[in-house]
């Protein structure tokens, strides 16, 4: 049985990923940077979802990493379509290390990314309602 060791996640799980040696550094630790790609493919993913269509990253509001990532953890992100503007959409997004080979899962980071529907010209336009 998983065991949560942070609270529960916020969200939909919408994507997992193996942690590999080519994302860390030489003491094994995962970049940030790679966890933060990870993130923004998720929020693509699910944003385009509820846009119906194609979206961009407008903004991401402050992260701080909590815990470290390792090789081998898998990576596990969740997002919630927290608000829907005009043409804009925020999306609360949490990263959990799933350790490896174990049944454990810790909160690594989170952040608030703003996703923007684009027309086929790559200007802004009307999320759909729902
Ligand atoms: C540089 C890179 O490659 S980064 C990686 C990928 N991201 C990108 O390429 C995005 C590049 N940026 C852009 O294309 C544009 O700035 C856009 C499409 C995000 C916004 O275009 P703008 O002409 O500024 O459009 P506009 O001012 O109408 O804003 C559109 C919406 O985005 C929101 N928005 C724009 N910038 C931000 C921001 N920094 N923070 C929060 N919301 C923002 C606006 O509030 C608006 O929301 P609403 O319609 O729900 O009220």
């Amino acid at each position: 049985m998983t065991h949560y060791a942070d609270g529960q996640p916020t969200g939909e799980l919408t994507l997992r990923t193996l942690a590999m040696p080519a994302d860390a550094n030489a003491a094994g630790d995962i970049f940030g940077g790679w966890v933060m790609a990870q993130m923004d493919l998720a929020c693509g993913i699910r944003a385009a979802e509820r846009a119906k269509g194609r979206v961009v990253t407008a903004a991401v509001k402050e992260m701080s990493f909590a815990k470290p990532m390792k090789i081998g953890d898998t990576l596990c992100i969740y997002t919630h379509v927290s608000r829907v503007g005009r043409t804009s959409m925020t999306l609360k997004v949490e990263a959990w290390a799933q350790r490896y080979l174990t049944d454990r899962m810790e909160k690594v980071t989170d952040a608030d990314f703003v996703m923007v529907a684009l027309d086929g010209e790559g200007r802004p336009k009307p999320v759909p309602s729902a």
